[in-house]
């Protein structure tokens, strides 16, 4: 037995770790990290973040299959067969609480799942964010058109009451035929258009496309690591690439009160970061909504450059250019790298051959999986 009946019939896959007890599952993905990432001595890895084993997860990707009278939340098999999957144990109770009344408001609304196979039906996947703090969530409905969004406005009250803990509740259009998730067009329905995630007591403003990471209690640990290596470091001027809503840079805020950059491509990401370092009142930072690479040459030509850069990327990771950047960036001193792909920044810090590694840990964001964050504290 380990916690999930979905796992134990064969139901679902997705916590590929699930049957190895936590404790070792914590051991083999420390010695998988450490086998990919060679240039850390093994005296510089710090004790791996555990998570809590269940009901972690502050977000839930749901596709939506089965009919609009009995619609099923969780995974489609290749055939069209729906799994649900609202009693996941990696979900904490309030969002698992909110999954009936979004049900039966799919049916109230008669909004018919998408076919893969036949394109047909309109809603594609229901995505959820809890705040804990708050009490609070986030739904969004991904759709095939704005075909539906009319009902969707109309009955919105009757979903409201049927969940009080819904705060805010968006329709996205993805009219693609793919396996992505999510389109660009985004029309929030509610008067309140973000969800306020709280973490170490700072308040980051999360809209509907906006990045957040995935384990509050993970997270905030990630955060405050950041912080106690920029205590030590104690920079002059700090940059913060791929910022989000302005996690690491706000946190940094909290210790340096030096001037801080945060640069990310979403401008929506960039709105709630500003908007929390008016709330907090941190004069000191600025985010600006702009690709890394374009900011960073930019900036070379144009202003002074920093001694402390903190990247956190996609999991692509930070590519060959910004590494040359950094590398070609004499007054980078301190670098500190995040990454929830251990491959990637393998790759990235090998091509940052001027600088070592001082410290690294393991967060264990994404329990009972193969995947890790690591973060890194680098110095020329
Ligand atoms: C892993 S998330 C990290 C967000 C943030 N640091 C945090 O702690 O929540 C990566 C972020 O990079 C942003 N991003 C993707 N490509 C980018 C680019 N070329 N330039 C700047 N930001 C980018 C994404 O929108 C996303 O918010």
């Amino acid at each position: 037995m380990n916690g999930c009946e979905y796992f134990n019939q064969g139901l679902c896959r997705s916590c590929t770790n699930l049957p190895v007890p936590y404790a070792q599952q914590l051991i083999e993905k420390q010695q998988a990290c450490a086998a990919q990432l060679p240039m850390v001595g093994s005296q510089q890895w710090l004790p791996i973040m555990p998570s809590a084993p269940f009901g972690f997860r502050n977000k839930a990707k749901m596709v939506v299959g089965g009919t609009w009278q009995n619609p099923q939340l969780g995974i489609v098999d290749y055939a069209g067969v729906a799994q649900d999957l609202s009693a996941c144990p990696l979900y904490p109770q309030a969002m698992a609480q909110a999954f009936t009344p979004i049900k039966d408001w799919i049916t109230a609304c008669c909004l018919a799942p998408y076919q893969i196979v036949a394109r047909s039906g309109e809603l594609k996947y229901v995505l959820l964010t809890y705040s804990e703090r708050e009490q609070g969530l986030m739904v969004r409905f991904v759709v095939r058109s704005k075909e539906a969004i009319a009902r969707m406005r109309q009955g919105l009250a009757q979903l409201l009451s049927a969940c009080p803990a819904i705060q805010v509740v968006s329709v996205n259009i993805q009219p693609v035929p793919m396996a992505i998730v999510e389109g660009p067009e985004e029309i929030i329905l509610t008067a309140q258009q973000s969800l306020t995630m709280w973490l170490n007591d700072l308040p980051l403003h999360l809209k509907p496309q906006s990045f957040f990471q995935t384990n509050d209690a993970v997270a905030a640990e990630l955060y405050r690591q950041a912080q106690a290596w920029l205590m030590q470091t104690q920079p002059e001027k700090l940059w913060d690439l791929f910022c989000g809503v302005g996690g690491f840079a706000l946190h940094a805020a909290q210790c340096v009160s030096k001037p801080i950059i945060g640069i990310e491509i979403s401008s929506q990401a960039i709105a709630s970061a500003q908007q929390s370092a008016a709330e907090l009142g941190l004069e000191s930072v600025t985010f600006r909504a702009l690709s890394a690479d374009e900011f960073a040459c930019a900036e070379k030509a144009a202003v002074e450059m920093p001694d402390t850069v903190i990247v956190n990327p996609p999991r692509r990771g930070i590519g060959a250019e910004l590494c040359a950047f950094l590398e070609n960036s004499p007054s980078v001193q301190t670098l500190i790298y995040s990454s929830c792909n251990p491959q990637t920044l393998a790759k990235d810090l090998a091509m940052l051959t001027s600088f070592r590694v001082q410290q690294a840990r393991v967060f264990d964001m994404f329990a009972h999986t193969h995947h890790a964050e690591v973060m890194v504290l680098l110095s020329r």
